[in-house]
């Protein structure tokens, strides 16, 4: 099959490795020394899914129309890639992999005659150097769009990622956005103080804010009329428990999470962005908590905290010291 893979980092670098491992015919899209390296040497891929060196087609922009695409760009770059390569996306499935509640709705604007499919990972990569990337802990990757059954193209696409990797079209996407929302409160902490997730999570002091993020956002979701996707383990039964629990209780669920996550350290990928001077999806990630907390006219101190930090931060280039961290306000 002929795939397209729009922003060739951590996510779009391993799905294009192992599709191109698989016997697929692989472009991808990248830019600057990312695109550099990758069409000097093949595109470097290794870690807990094995090592390939890939070598695929890659160019700025697609210059053919693929059977399938994958648009793996951060959410705020996504609209920018998606115009860019609209003109080869028409009519196709087009899945985004991307973290955040918005990815659908943006790429309704910009290609309202695709078929799109949105993607959950739960596994992590890393963005080692251009031309590199390496998968750090294994997981599976959910697909789907809306609150229904999943669509024939999500199914679809499933099928062809479930080549490669644990994947699996997902009903109520919509409430698996939010679980995963959810499970991304672990990024934060590690893009302020520069830490793993797991040391982040090891850390009484910043574990007591990540777990508070966590229980908030739970919290904003249920009172949205969010019902949240089943998704590794994570269910709405489950979160609904978590949500009640006092906080000192509620740690296990972070402190478990670090442990599937294994001993390789997990960045995250928000402290991979601020580690490569690129901007963060903040916005996206705690932002969005902040936002559905204000449609439906309540707070969200903790998440708000936590974007204002990162605000402050980022331009600095600087990192708080876990002492910092934990000082900021939980509830
Ligand atoms: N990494 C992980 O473990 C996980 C990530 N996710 C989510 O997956 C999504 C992708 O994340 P991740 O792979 O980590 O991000 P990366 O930053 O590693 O990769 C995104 C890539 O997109 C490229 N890019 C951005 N805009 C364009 C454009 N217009 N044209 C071509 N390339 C472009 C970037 O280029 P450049 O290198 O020049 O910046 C970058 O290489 C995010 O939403 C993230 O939250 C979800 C689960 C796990
Ligand atoms: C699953 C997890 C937490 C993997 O690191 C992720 O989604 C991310 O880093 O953005």
């Amino acid at each position: 099959m002929r795939i397209g893979i729009i922003g060739t980092g951590a996510i779009g670098g391993t799905i294009a490795a192992l599709l191109d491992r698989a016997g697929h015919q692989v472009s991808v899209t990248a830019r600057g020394e990312g695109l550099a390296a990758i069409a000097e040497h093949g595109l470097r891929f290794d870690g807990a899914w094995g090592e390939h060196v890939a070598t695929v087609t890659a160019s700025e922009t697609l210059v053919a129309t693929p059977d399938l695409a994958f648009v793996c760009t951060k959410a705020q770059d996504a609209s920018a890639a998606l115009r860019e390569n609209a003109e080869h996306l028409r009519g196709i499935t087009v899945v985004i992999v991307q973290n955040g509640l918005e990815a659908l709705e943006v790429a309704a604007g910009i290609l309202p005659d695709a078929e799109l499919v949105g993607a959950l990972a739960l596994y992590a990569s890393q963005y080692v150097e251009p031309g590199h990337v390496t998968v750090t802990a294994t997981g599976s990757t959910y697909l789907g769009a809306g609150a229904g059954e999943p669509s024939d193209a999500a199914r679809s696409a499933a099928g062809i990622l479930g080549q490669v990797m644990p994947a699996f079209a997902t009903p109520n996407f919509l409430g698996a956005q939010w679980t995963k929302l959810v499970v991304n409160m672990v990024n934060a902490m590690p893009a302020l103080t520069g830490l793993s997730v797991q040391q982040t999570i090891a850390d009484r002091r910043l574990s007591r804010v990540v777990t508070a993020s966590m229980r908030e956002t739970t919290r904003i979701g249920f009172a949205s009329g969010v019902r949240y996707a089943t998704l590794q383990g994570l269910s709405n039964p489950l979160l609904r428990v978590f949500s009640a629990l006092p906080l000192w209780a509620a740690r296990s669920l972070p402190t478990l999470m670090a442990r599937r996550m294994g001993s390789v350290p997990n960045l995250g990928s928000t402290l991979q962005s601020r580690r490569r001077g690129r901007t963060t999806e903040i916005d996206y990630l705690n932002g969005a908590v902040v936002r559905a907390a204000a449609a439906i006219g309540r707070p969200a101190p903790v998440n708000a905290a936590i974007v204002e930090a990162m605000q402050g931060l980022e331009p600095t280039g600087e990192f708080l010291t876990p002492e910092q961290g934990g000082a900021l306000p939980v509830r």
